[in-house]
């Protein structure tokens, strides 16, 4: 039997350069390696948190910002329990660019996809060009939870992995514990239909 409870797909979505690689390994690694290339396509790391006592498995999708892997990069959004677009807070255009980010979002992802907005690069204050309430009010107005993160600092960068770890657990046992009203099997269906418990629930499948 695998050793965790559930596997949630988490993916990171943003312009090019705004730090979505630097998110991920200071997450799974901590590190913040220098010279990091271009994302190509799409990369993918795995890190298990604990929940309430449950091992959770995150399988992190760090994709593309260039617009040339545009095409690959949004096949992943169909099964992603949570999205987290990222924007960097010392260059404007990553943020102009949101409603473009948005509609992908509402285009491709499940609509009950649990999204962030992530302003990066927080310990470069004096650059700042988007105050904090902006973003903020952003965030609120598509209903998406907000925080800033510096990948380099490791500045709220566990934090926002442990919400989304928490949230999704929550969710997929509030799911668990309520069957699915369009069902007449009797069983019982998970968030998204993506997010996984391991161990012979034969009701949700692994993707
Ligand atoms: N000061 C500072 N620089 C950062 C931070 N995060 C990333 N960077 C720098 O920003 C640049 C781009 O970072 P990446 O993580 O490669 O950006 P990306 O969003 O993955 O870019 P693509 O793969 O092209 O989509 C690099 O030079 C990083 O060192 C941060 O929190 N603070």
């Amino acid at each position: 039997m695998e050793d965790y409870k559930y596997l949630f797909k988490v993916v990171l979505i943003g312009n090019a350069g705004v730090g979505k690689t630097c998110l991920v390994r200071r997450f799974t690694q901590g590190l913040f390696p220098p010279g990091q290339g271009a994302t190509i396509g799409v990369d993918f790391m795995i890190k298990t948190v604990e929940v309430d006592g449950d091992k959770v498995k995150l399988q992190i999708w760090d994709t593309a910002g260039q617009e040339r892997f545009r095409c690959i990069t949004q096949s992943y959004y169909r099964s992603a329990n949570a999205l987290i677009l990222v924007y960097d807070i010392t260059c404007q255009p990553t943020f102009d660019c949101l409603p473009n980010w948005i509609k992908e979002i509402d285009t491709y992802a499940s609509s009950k996809v649990l999204t962030y907005l992530v302003g990066n690069k927080s310990d470069r204050l004096l650059h700042r060009e988007i105050p904090a309430e902006i973003g903020e009010h952003f965030a609120k107005q598509h209903s998406m939870r907000y925080l800033e993160t510096s990948a380099k600092e490791a500045e709220n960068v566990d934090r926002l992995f442990t919400e989304i770890a928490v949230e999704l657990t929550k969710q997929a046992k509030e799911n668990f514990l309520r069957p699915r009203q369009d069902s007449t099997s009797g069983k019982v269906g998970m968030p998204n239909g993506g997010s996984s418990p391991v161990g012979g629930l034969s009701c949700c499948k692994l993707n």
